[in-house]
């Protein structure tokens, strides 16, 4: 798959920690770019996706302090995969946690998917410690949203092909469910059916990701490891509803962010977050910049969606 020309240079981290932000948590943490520039925190897709040293190339180093961040369970983080006290609040808390250890007083925000829920709900917690937000393929945990996905009727007809797989480990007489029939299987005690499900689960997730189907994404599922964290965190996610009071949460409070500078980037053919719910956001938050991007999917990786969110990094270097 070609990268994007949009993306700055590849670079070592200059800094990397773990940070214990409870008695069971600790949590990878890298720096990069400028040691004394403008922070910038990358917030992780998933839940569980991790971080990558390619999520370091969307900022220019020159003038971002570039900070990412293993969210609990996740990537480095330690331990793996772990589900105990992983909650939206808690990851909240951590990003909370991390900024004072890193004595940074405010900073940009940016995330994709799950990034972007993560993103927004951290947005609307500690409104003062945000200097922008840049959200790609919006992501809002609705019922809705995990109805199109992971049960049969919405994506399932775009990729008919990749859902055959996906419902493989599942019974027939469990498929009107597939989230509690999943993670009934992601936290049972059989390590055999725990894998199982989770490189059927996360295939799903990286075969329907992009426009054109990326085999080094695909790979990542056949990864025991990677799998794992990734599904069984989503799943976890999605079982308790985000761990939301109200389904529509992130739109009910909107208003407590619609001050901040903001660009929405959403692929027009977005088949994991379908546009609707970036739509939906954009309708109640006019005041953030907003762009479909008309030859992408879900992925940061589509060289449309790269090239704008670089464009929206490079464009909050003056804040
Ligand atoms: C709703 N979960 C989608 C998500 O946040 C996500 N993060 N990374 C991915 C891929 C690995 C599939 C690109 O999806």
């Amino acid at each position: 798959m070609p990268e994007s020309p949009a993306l700055y240079p590849k670079l070592e981290n200059y800094d990397s920690g773990f940070l214990p932000v409870s008695d069971i948590h600790t949590l990878y943490y890298e720096q990069s770019g400028n040691p004394q520039g403008k922070p910038v925190i990358y917030l992780h897709g998933g839940p569980g996706g991790g971080v990558s040293a390619h999520d370091r190339r969307y900022f220019d180093p020159e003038v971002y302090r570039i900070i990412l961040l293993d969210q609990r369970g996740a990537g480095k983080s330690t331990p793996t995969a772990c589900l105990e006290d992983n909650t939206t609040w808690a990851l909240v808390s951590d990003i909370e946690k991390l900024r004072e250890h890193l004595k940074i007083e405010k900073w940009v925000v940016f995330g994709g998917s799950w990034g972007s829920t993560l993103s927004l709900v951290y947005a609307q917690e500690h409104p003062d410690r945000v200097k922008a937000l840049i959200l790609r393929g919006i992501f809002m945990l609705r019922q809705s949203e995990l109805k199109w996905f992971y049960e049969h009727g919405g994506a399932s007809n775009i990729f008919p092909d990749a859902w055959d797989e996906y419902v493989k480990p599942i019974p027939e007489n469990e498929r009107h469910n597939f989230i509690a029939a999943y993670h009934k299987r992601l936290t049972g005690d059989n390590e055999e059916e725990r894998i199982k499900c989770a490189k059927a689960w996360s295939t799903w997730e990286c075969s329907t990701s992009k426009l054109y189907v990326d085999p080094v994404e695909v790979a990542k599922a056949s990864e025991d490891i990677w799998a794992l964290a990734f599904a069984r965190i989503e799943c976890h996610y999605f079982f308790n509803k985000g761990f939301f009071k109200t389904d529509a949460h992130i739109l009910e409070n909107v208003d407590k962010i619609r001050h901040i500078p903001a660009t929405i980037v959403q692929g027009r053919y977005d088949v994991v977050c379908p546009a609707t719910s970036a739509w939906d956001l954009h309708k109640v938050w006019p005041e953030a910049k907003f762009e479909f991007m008309a030859d992408a999917g879900h992925s940061a990786k589509e060289l449309a969606t790269t090239a704008r969110l670089v464009q929206a990094a490079d464009e909050y270097k003056s804040l």
